[in-house]
């Protein structure tokens, strides 16, 4: 199965670009930057990645993201990634970044935008794997600097086609942004957020009600109310699910006791992502893997997760008819 996997035409729909930073480019930035890191090599940074909660995760990916200063760093960022696609067979992926990320310490707007975007061209022309991106507002900041964000977002519009929440859950509810997102729908943005992966279900209806989104992320909170997954079935909302990492951020306790393969069974429109691969441990083809090696699955099954993907993704529908025979000739190979 690991080969029909690997070979396995794949989209990526939840990818945090900074959490794509391997421990060795990191060092390689911060050497270039001149930035003292508190570590003495790559293999004992990676060892300090042992996480309790989101929490504890995100104060060291913050962390790691301050090695990125130039447009370059963010191409050389970018790039590694879409090399770690080339090799997944991930033919699509839609990019998340988190601009408060690198505009509070001081890094531009532009600076941040132009060197992922100049990569992902770079991508598409070399490799042929075409992509989006989407700018995510951090939700442990205020409404104000989210609105702030979004005029930077609005004069990038050529380049960025969505805008997304991500962050500290707890105690930051969709409601929060809801003004904020519905400007941003109203200027022709697509909205995404991240709900119930350590919070409740009632932040998924949030997000769907108040954010108007076209997918959740993660998502997997969401059989806590069997009301709210009939609704997702219904209206095939997708759930952008990423395996590994909770796992690692002990959503889960094991990946046995995950409940994706039961939701894609039901009938929800579940998709495998990885989220913040360099810190949990794989890429695409790893959570695939993962999910599988404790599931066992029909190959069908499998590829059901990508063309899920397809559907749930942004990309125009000759694209989409495309990419979804691609998938049928893997399945009839
Ligand atoms: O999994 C995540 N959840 C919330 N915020 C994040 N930022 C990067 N990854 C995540
Ligand atoms: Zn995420």
């Amino acid at each position: 199965m690991y080969e029909f996997i690997q070979d396995l035409p794949k989209v990526e729909l939840h990818l945090h670009i900074e959490g794509s930073l391997e421990p060795e480019l990191l060092f390689e930035l911060a050497k270039r930057n001149q930035i003292d890191l508190p570590f003495e090599s790559p293999e004992l940074l990676r060892k300090a990645y042992d996480f309790q909660d989101l929490q504890s995760f995100l104060d060291i990916y913050y962390q790691g993201a301050n090695a990125l200063r130039t447009d370059q760093d963010f191409y050389d960022l970018t790039w590694a990634y879409l090399q770690r696609c080339k090799a997944d067979n991930v033919i699509h992926t839609e990019i998340f970044f988190d601009p408060q990320t690198h505009t509070e310490r001081g890094v531009s707007f532009d600076t941040v935008i132009n060197g992922i975007y100049r990569a992902m061209q770079d991508g598409e022309r070399e490799f042929g794997i075409t992509s989006q991106i989407i700018a995510c507002f951090l939700r442990h900041l205020t409404e104000d600097s989210a609105f702030e964000t979004f005029t930077s977002i609005n004069t990038h519009k050529d380049k960025i086609i969505g805008v997304g929440l991500d962050s500290s859950e707890r105690d930051h509810p969709p409601e929060k942004f809801a003004r904020v997102f519905q400007h941003a729908k109203q200027a022709g943005f697509l909205t995404v957020a991240h709900a119930g992966e350590e919070g409740s279900a009632q932040n998924i209806v949030d997000a769907i009600d108040m954010l108007s989104v076209s997918r959740v992320d993660h998502g997997v909170r969401c059989v806590e109310d069997q009301a709210l997954v009939k609704s997702l079935i219904n209206s095939q909302m997708p759930l952008t699910v990423c395996p590994l990492s909770n796992i690692k951020l002990r959503v889960f306790d094991e990946m046995h006791q995950h409940n994706i393969v039961e939701l894609l069974r039901q009938g929800v429109a579940v998709t495998i992502n990885s989220d913040d691969p360099a810190y949990f441990g794989g890429y695409m083809t790893d959570n695939f893997v993962a999910v599988s090696e404790a599931h066992p699955m029909t190959k069908q099954e499998l590829a059901q997760f990508t063309l899920n993907a397809i559907n749930a993704s942004f990309i125009n529908e000759t694209l989409k008819a495309n990419y979804r025979a691609k998938v049928l000739a893997y399945l009839e190979r």
